[in-house]
């Protein structure tokens, strides 16, 4: 991936706070809507500052797994701990999560700023704490020109890294994006990739990032493959290829959904 003018390097924020405990760890996890069952048995651990893929077509499970993060559902068995605690330790448990959803959810008749201070008085950060991230968010976003206008007169490329500045300024230590790349054209998409890869390292929080699209991967990156509500790889998409014997993720992910 060519670099991008989106990335500015800057210190990690409490990195060194946040490196003994997993970000994320999903223990035995099963899930069912009903009869259907969604997911079956998933464990999966992301350390600190760690970016991951989640790969899997249409309803292998992805989206179940987000909102079980999030809180929305109970796991059926299993569980979920983020920095060592557990959903079941109350709402707290969730203060070190971001998220992205995938349909937009900001305000579009508020600006940039508007909607970004408006999270910061959520998450109760103080007026003046709240100007500092906004600021380092809009930098690190290349946002800085469109801090005053109104959400609807962006394009979606800008939408996307309002809503990725936005689930950034609390500095959670991990942040879910849901297939976050929906709908952008070619050269927006390279970016928010490059952007996103980023991430840990900029910010030091864990990435857990889910798409069904195989060329947002690259080699290096450790990728986790559902189907059908189970995981079927977890490893380097690199090492899962030569162990495998396989050309390439197309060909590893064909594999995966035939057998
Ligand atoms: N509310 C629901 N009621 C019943 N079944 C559901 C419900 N939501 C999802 N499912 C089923 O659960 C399985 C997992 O769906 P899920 O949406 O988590 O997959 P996904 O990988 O996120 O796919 P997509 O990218 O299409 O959202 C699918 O078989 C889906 O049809």
């Amino acid at each position: 991936m060519n670099s991008s003018p989106m990335v500015t390097t800057e210190p990690p924020d409490d990195a060194s706070t946040q490196a003994t405990l997993p970000a994320l760890d999903i223990s035995k996890v099963s899930f069912n809507y009903g009869s259907k069952q969604a997911l079956d048995d998933v464990s999966i651990r992301i350390e600190a500052a760690e970016n991951v893929m989640l790969l899997g077509a249409n309803g292998a499970g992805k989206s179940t797994l987000f909102s079980l993060i999030c809180g929305l559902f109970a796991p059926d068995s299993g569980s979920i701990a983020i920095n060592g605690k557990t959903l079941l330790q109350g709402a707290n448990a969730l203060a070190p999560l971001g998220i992205v959803f995938q349909s937009q959810t900001l305000d579009l008749d508020l600006s940039v700023e508007q909607n970004l201070m408006y999270f910061c008085a959520l998450h109760g950060i103080t007026r003046p704490d709240a100007r500092h991230r906004i600021d380092r968010a809009l930098q690190r976003l290349d946002l800085q020109d469109r801090r005053n206008h109104k959400v609807r007169t962006l394009n979606g490329g800008h939408r996307r890294r309002v809503e990725i500045a936005r689930a950034t300024l609390h500095d959670p230590s991990i942040l879910l994006l849901d297939e976050p790349t929906v709908g952008l054209d070619i050269p927006t998409r390279t970016e928010l990739i490059h952007y996103i890869h980023a991430l840990p390292d900029l910010q030091g929080c864990a990435v857990l990032w889910a798409t069904h699209l195989i060329d947002e991967i690259s080699d290096s990156d450790r990728v986790l493959m559902m189907h059908n509500g189970q995981l079927q790889r977890d490893g380097l998409a690199q090492q899962l290829c030569a162990e495998e014997q396989v050309a390439d993720l197309t060909a590893l992910m064909q594999r995966v959904m035939q057998s």
